[in-house]
């Protein structure tokens, strides 16, 4: 059965870097290299529902909700901040895009129910990028 799905994407500024606990700031930066410094991106996080269409408007989602939700849940927190400091979940996880999908998927798909979330994907730069599927 063919299935409509709708995309929507926001995008913040944000730092962050990689760093194991038990490691030493030279350890940590021999072992993530560049990346164990703070350093910033331009990130997006896109999520794909589905739904069914209502009849009247054709739509599978209301929008507005959509991004009153990524507005409050990504936007607003994420936006200008370091993401290891925007939770402690980043202390115990290393903030790379794979966690983030993961993160950001648990956290949005109840959010945006009755719509379901099929994918997510957070992406750091167009060449760079991780994807949660349903
Ligand atoms: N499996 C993953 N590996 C890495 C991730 C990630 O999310 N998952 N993230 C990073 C860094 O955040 C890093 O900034 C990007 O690294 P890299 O692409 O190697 O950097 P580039 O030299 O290509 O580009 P820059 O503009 O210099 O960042 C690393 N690994």
């Amino acid at each position: 059965m063919p299935k409509i799905v709708f995309a929507r994407k926001v995008s913040f500024h944000a730092l962050h870097h990689y760093a194991l606990p038990q490691l030493s700031a030279a350890q940590n930066r021999a072992y993530f290299g560049d990346a164990a410094e703070p350093h910033r991106h331009l990130w997006s996080v896109t999520v794909w529902l589905s739904g069914p269409p209502a009849p009247e408007t054709g739509m599978v989602v209301d929008l507005p909700a959509v991004d009153a939700v990524l507005k409050e849940q990504v936007v607003a927190r994420f936006d200008g901040r370091h993401i290891n400091e925007v939770d402690p979940f980043f202390a115990r996880c290393q903030p790379s895009t794979e966690t983030l999908a993961d993160y950001f998927a648990a956290r949005l798909a109840p959010l945006l129910a009755p719509a379901v979330l099929e994918k997510l994907r957070v992406a750091e730069a167009d060449d760079l990028f991780a994807e949660w599927w349903r």
